[in-house]
């Protein structure tokens, strides 16, 4: 894989890197402070998605229908397109369509017929990314699953994430004895991450005042003692939060102490889109005051 970046750079001084494998954030910095975690043994050859920034799960979350396919999709561990960005750009656009490489994978049979873009946007304090879903095909439905990995760089062990009470998740920790995850009704409003965490929150978007389904927003924070992250999403009804509290092969150490995953996206049930259909799911990143 190609070292090629794509980094914008926004008046006030903050920064965004973005791989095109996987049209993956691998950095987002406001006032000269990274507020992302990448892992320091992230694969960056091409062979793996990185361990870290803005992976994008698409068109499926978790373990795949066929076992040839890749855990999350293949949208992650795909090289888009993008056009290049000139100076004082603060938005690029990056594509795919189904790749050489999605094919083979799919063979014998063929890949879903999509058009996907991922519009990166920087502001000053704030970093929005939007996933746009394209079914190009004349004649048949698509459905799919879509999220944003986003690694926010906190000391998992202070922080909190809000609003997140009373509602249904998915404790992908136990698993029950047909090996589903066990539903549990979340009975705070806040959430800690003090223990290998990966739950699944069902139509967290509910919980925002005013809102008319799971169809509008999740608009939560994440915060620690010393900082904050506002995470603030459009259609995209579910909220993960991950964290393995030990070492993986590309993440040595105790380097899983320095992020919490927070993850809007649609994942209980999926997005279906008539032909010709786009859909539009986003997400925008923002650093609380006074950091
Ligand atoms: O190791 P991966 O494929 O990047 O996935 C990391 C985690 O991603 C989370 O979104 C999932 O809920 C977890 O189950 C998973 O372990």
């Amino acid at each position: 894989m190609s070292s090629e970046l794509i980094v914008l750079h926004h008046p006030s001084g903050s920064t965004v890197d973005i791989l095109p494998y996987g049209a993956t954030v691998v950095s987002w910095k406001t006032a000269g402070q990274e507020r992302l975690f990448v892992s320091k043994d992230a694969i960056r050859d091409g062979s793996k998605p990185v361990r870290g920034g803005i992976p994008i799960v698409f068109p499926w979350f978790g373990a795949a229908s066929q076992p040839q396919l890749p855990q999350h999709g293949f949208a992650r561990s795909s090289v888009w397109s993008y056009a290049p960005v000139k100076d004082g750009d603060v938005s690029v656009t990056l594509t795919l369509e189904p790749t050489e490489l999605i094919q083979s994978l799919y063979k014998p049979s063929t890949p879903p017929p999509f058009h996907l873009s991922l519009v990166v946007t920087l502001g000053e304090f704030d970093l929005s990314t939007e996933l746009q879903v394209r079914n190009t095909s004349a004649s048949e439905s698509f459905e799919f699953q879509g999220l944003f990995h986003n690694y926010i760089r906190a000391p998992v062990d202070q922080i909190r994430v809000s609003p997140l009470g009373y509602l249904t998740y998915f404790d992908k920790t136990v698993l029950t004895e047909d090996k589903q995850p066990t539903p549990r009704i979340h009975d705070q409003d806040e959430v800690q991450v003090k223990k290998f965490t990966d739950s699944v929150y069902e139509n967290a978007a509910k919980v925002k005042e005013g809102a008319q389904g799971p169809q509008d927003g999740w608009h939560g924070k994440v915060t620690w003692p010393g900082g904050s992250i506002s995470v603030d999403s459009a259609n995209l009804k579910d909220i993960v939060v991950w964290n393995p509290y030990a070492e993986l092969g590309d993440m040595k150490g105790e380097q899983w102490r320095d992020f919490v995953c927070c993850e809007p996206g649609h994942v209980r049930g999926f997005v279906k889109i008539a032909p010709g259909e786009t859909w539009a799911g986003s997400q925008k990143l923002t650093v609380g005051n006074a950091q």
